[in-house]
């Protein structure tokens, strides 16, 4: 066992801070730099508890410089990549450039992207695919609106994005994906899906995911939460059975704030 957070199964909780299109690269050294400070004078064990920022792409240098140069355990990973491998697609970013600069991770499927960008579920499948083609682990982002939750069919549309999310994977590459759970409702809006609403879509995610891959993989496959995750209501959700972490889009930006929700093992309450 890992931690306290989910029992005898083994999934390192993952506390991730996406920066969305905010930190230039100068301020993005200065909020990692600030971060490192914090944790190491908090003391914090990097085996219990994995640390990842998603800064944007013009960061990623610099910040692959700073985690070599200070030796840092924290990982990093960009927040979108292309479904191509290379070719003429200006703008896109190709998974091979994102290893390349040693990022560990990718976020795929982000609302924002859903949404601003209407990526589709079939781009996001071909979009998941090409990171594991180039050795990164993608985040697959899932989660319903407002209008949705309203209409109580969350669930099944959820379900809808990851089955269509994980078409074709092998039963590794499922064991080693990393799911978001994000309600769109909850983002960035100080309005915080409950515990119970995180476990639920979560438990449900991992039931999806035994029926399309076994037992043995989603039992493997870490979960997070994200949708205004702050210090003051980590803990809470990082307790539920299901629930292997967050992803973390304005409190990333503060480095005490993030650095003590990474560090929410201290704020469980013992019984
Ligand atoms: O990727 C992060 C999510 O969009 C959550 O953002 P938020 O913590 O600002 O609500």
């Amino acid at each position: 066992m890992t931690t306290s957070t989910n029992g005898a199964f083994d999934r390192k909780p993952f506390i991730a801070g996406n920066w969305k299109m905010n930190m230039d690269h100068v301020q993005g050294i200065t909020l990692l730099q600030k971060l490192a400070w914090t944790l190491s004078d908090a003391k914090h064990d990097y085996s219990r508890v994995e640390v990842a920022v998603f800064p944007p792409f013009t960061d990623l240098r610099g910040v692959q410089t700073l985690v070599q140069g200070d030796d840092l355990d924290v990982a990093y990973g960009g927040q979108d990549l292309s479904q191509f491998d290379s070719g003429a697609y200006t703008g896109d970013i190709s998974g091979q450039f994102l290893s390349k600069l040693g990022c560990k991770y990718v976020l795929v499927g982000h609302s924002e992207r859903r949404t601003i960008h209407n990526e589709s579920d079939d781009v996001l499948n071909a979009k998941t695919k090409a990171a594991f083609r180039h050795g990164v682990t993608p985040v697959l982002c899932v989660g319903e609106g407002l209008e949705i939750r309203k209409a109580g069919t969350h669930v099944n549309h959820t379900l809808d994005q990851l089955r269509a999310g994980v078409a074709g994977l092998t039963d590794d590459q499922a064991a080693e994906l990393v799911v978001a759970y994000e309600p769109v409702w909850a983002i960035g809006t100080g309005e915080v899906a409950g515990p119970e609403d995180a476990q639920e879509m979560c438990a449900a995610i991992r039931a999806e995911l035994e029926k399309l891959f076994g037992a043995d993989v989603a039992a493997k496959t870490r979960l997070l939460y994200g949708g205004s995750v702050k210090a003051n209501n980590a803990a809470a959700i990082l307790k539920e059975r299901d629930v292997d972490g967050v992803l973390v889009g304005g409190a990333s930006l503060d480095p005490a704030e993030f650095a003590n929700i990474v560090r929410f093992e201290s704020h469980l309450v013992t019984d």
